[in-house]
């Protein structure tokens, strides 16, 4: 669930009542509960609306939003305002959603895959048995995907593939070497198995959102969600599938506030509905890192991109 950091609450002896504005589906799940426990409603925003609200909000607000990552290195992108639209969103939660934006309001959602951040998550627990996702991210980190992973060069004998474009190194079979002996999952490290997982999975993301870039002639792809926490491998494996599908023509982009698009959507949507029964008087501060947990990846690259920022944001009391 994306919840939005602003309280309304509204004074009435007749109709006491408080409310923040969520969305995606724990605005569903936990409304309930919300309402049960603490007394508050939970107005429900759309999803995808919030998303690119909260995507294109970013992008013409915060300067050096968007980054490369490549190689370890990260590139900040100066975008024009004027040439913002359209792009493709690709947005990693559970599953993950691509949406053409073509401006604000303007938007539809072209495709979407099920093996997304829940595939990563669930496999992975299943598989390693660790009981976190942080911890699952870290195992991953030290991994090695050349064990499980069946490569072109494991195919042709150490070769490369030249004909079709395929290096020795390229992955020919995600876990495709486990049918090759006669192990167990217990004679795997599950730091090997999360590398493999996370670059499958990434991989194939990385993939689809190429197509469907290709599909509408996108120029831009961004990536944002819950999912890529920062994480330099996460981050690497997809701008190299975007990389090589496109044949070096289109290139990855991240987010740098990738886990809050539809929070930040939903939050702004006050101001789409009810702008006239508000006011501002309060401010917060977002910290960026706040969808990093204790990904150590990803505190490092927060630390790269800014120490100390923050996003300010108001809170709008009636
Ligand atoms: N600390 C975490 N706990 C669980 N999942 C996490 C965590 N950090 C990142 N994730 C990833 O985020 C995904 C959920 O993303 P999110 O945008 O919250 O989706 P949803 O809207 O479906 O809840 C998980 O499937 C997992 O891959
Ligand atoms: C149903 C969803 C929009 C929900 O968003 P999420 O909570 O995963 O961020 C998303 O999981 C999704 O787009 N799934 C992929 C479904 C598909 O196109 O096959």
């Amino acid at each position: 669930m994306k919840v939005n950091s602003g309280l309304q609450h509204q004074e009435n002896p007749t109709n006491d009542r408080s409310f923040i504005k969520a969305t995606g589906g724990g605005a569903y799940k936990f409304s309930d509960l919300f309402k049960e426990k603490l007394g508050i409603s939970l107005e429900k925003e759309d999803e995808m609306d919030c998303l690119v609200t909260g995507a294109n909000f970013l992008l013409k607000a915060v300067n050096h939003e968007a980054f490369t990552y490549l190689n370890g290195q990260k590139e900040f992108v100066q975008i024009d305002h004027n040439d913002l639209y359209p792009y493709l969103l690709v947005n990693i939660g559970s599953g993950v959603s691509m949406v053409k934006v073509d401006g604000d309001g303007k938007f539809e959602r072209v495709s979407g895959t099920s093996v997304g951040g829940g595939t990563f998550w669930g496999l992975g627990k299943l598989l390693t048995k660790c009981q976190s996702f942080d911890e699952l991210l870290e195992l991953s980190r030290r991994g090695n995907n050349r064990v499980l992973d069946m490569l072109v060069g494991d195919i042709y004998g150490g070769m490369d593939y030249s004909k079709i474009g395929l290096s020795s190194t390229a992955i020919a079979s995600s876990f495709g070497r486990a049918i090759s002996n006669n192990n167990e999952l217990d004679d795997y490290k599950p730091e090997d198995v999360s590398r493999s997982l996370l670059r499958m999975i990434s991989n194939n993301i990385g993939q689809i959102a190429y197509l469907n870039a290709l599909r509408f002639g996108l120029k831009r792809i961004f990536f944002g969600g819950f999912f890529i926490r920062g994480h330099s491998y996460t981050m690497d494996t997809i701008s190299v599938a975007v990389h090589f599908w496109s044949k070096g023509e289109a290139k990855a982009m991240f987010l740098r506030h990738e886990g809050f698009l539809g929070a930040l959507g939903a939050f702004m949507s006050y101001e789409r509905h009810s702008l006239d029964d508000l006011m501002t008087n309060q401010s917060v501060q977002i910290p960026v890192d706040a969808s990093c947990g204790t990904d150590t990846n990803c505190n490092q690259l927060e630390r790269d991109l800014n120490e100390t920022e923050s996003m300010q944001c108001s809170v709008y009391q009636a």
